[in-house]
């Protein structure tokens, strides 16, 4: 890839300029922002080496389109590019799938388009959050293969595994549904979790002074952005609903079973949820 064109030049973005500048993958990188300060900001890091608010010129120059922004703007941006490609390929990195892949289900230039997901990210955002070794020896899932043409296909996995990420495949349904039951529910419980905190402890310095690891770790998912994570749970609704009717019948269990002073059964759950530990040592 000579030319990148990356197109939202925030944490993700950034990351993935950062990391495919300094592998030697990417020769020119020009960044597309709805955000002249993002942009001046990007390039004052090395993100990138011009930014530009023509993305049909920047589209039109670039050999991999990289679409970056949160998912609502995904939706309308990801239409516009497509417009302007002609062998180029394009690849989104959004968290949900299936309504980005209705948007552009039937464009005459689908097949130039591969659906992917980095599953790493921070709790920070913007391109002074870029970081260039963030994807290294994580999963990339790619989404609805068979939509885009092989040769596309191809040139993005070669390009992540160059990157040392582990390539899965999975429909968008799928994605959405997996998605949800892992991440995008991790995220709403720290929400909760801090406004839980911030509800009930008045003393601000008893945070500062009691939070150690534990709360910490917690609470960490509670500081990333709405602008990212609204749009997310708007496109993953239903399945979001369908994790989160589960997770409040298990807050309520615990509560039952504390509230009845049954400690016995308490420790069996306790002991359920360390299970995890085979899974993710
Ligand atoms: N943060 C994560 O952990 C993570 C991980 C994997 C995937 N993602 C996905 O990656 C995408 C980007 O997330 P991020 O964390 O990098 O967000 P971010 O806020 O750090 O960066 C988004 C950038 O897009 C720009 N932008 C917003 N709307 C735009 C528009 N209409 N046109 C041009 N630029 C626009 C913003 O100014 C910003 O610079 C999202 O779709 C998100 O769901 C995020
Ligand atoms: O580690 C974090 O801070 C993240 O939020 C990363 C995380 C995740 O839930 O694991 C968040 C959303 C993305 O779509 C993919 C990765």
């Amino acid at each position: 890839m000579k030319t990148v064109t990356v197109i939202g030049i925030g944490l993700i973005g950034g990351s993935l300029a950062l990391s495919l500048r300094q592998r030697g993958l990417a020769a020119h990188v020009i960044g597309v922002d709805h955000s002249p300060e993002n942009l001046r900001t990007a390039q004052a890091l090395g993100l990138i080496d011009e930014g530009t608010a023509d993305l049909a010129a920047a589209v039109r120059r670039a050999d991999l389109v990289v679409v970056a922004v949160p998912m609502d703007a995904m939706l309308t941006v990801l239409p516009q590019v497509l417009e302007e490609v002609e062998q180029q390929v394009v690849i989104d990195v959004g968290s949900t799938k299936s309504m980005l892949l209705a948007a552009v289900a039937g464009h005459p230039q689908r097949g130039r388009f591969v659906a992917v997901h980095p599953m790493a990210g921070t709790e920070y955002s913007g391109p002074e959050a870029a970081v260039p070794e963030l994807f290294t020896g994580k999963t990339l899932v790619i989404c609805d293969a068979e939509q885009s043409d092989a040769d596309a296909v191809n040139q993005v996995q070669a390009l992540f595994e160059q990157l040392q990420m582990n390539i899965e495949y999975l429909d968008a349904a799928a994605h959405d549904l997996h998605t949800a039951y892992v991440s995008h529910i991790s995220h709403i419980t720290s929400f909760a979790l801090a406004l839980t905190v911030l509800e009930k402890e008045k003393e601000e310095q008893q945070i500062f002074a009691l939070a150690s690891g534990g709360f910490a770790s917690t609470v960490r998912l509670a500081k990333s952005s709405p602008d990212m994570w609204v749009p997310i749970f708007r496109q993953n609704r239903v399945n979001v609903l369908d994790v989160l009717d589960e997770h409040i019948k298990q807050l309520q269990h615990l509560r039952h079973l504390i509230s009845q002073e049954d400690y016995p059964a308490v420790y069996q759950q306790i002991e359920q949820a360390n299970l995890i530990k085979k899974i993710l040592k």
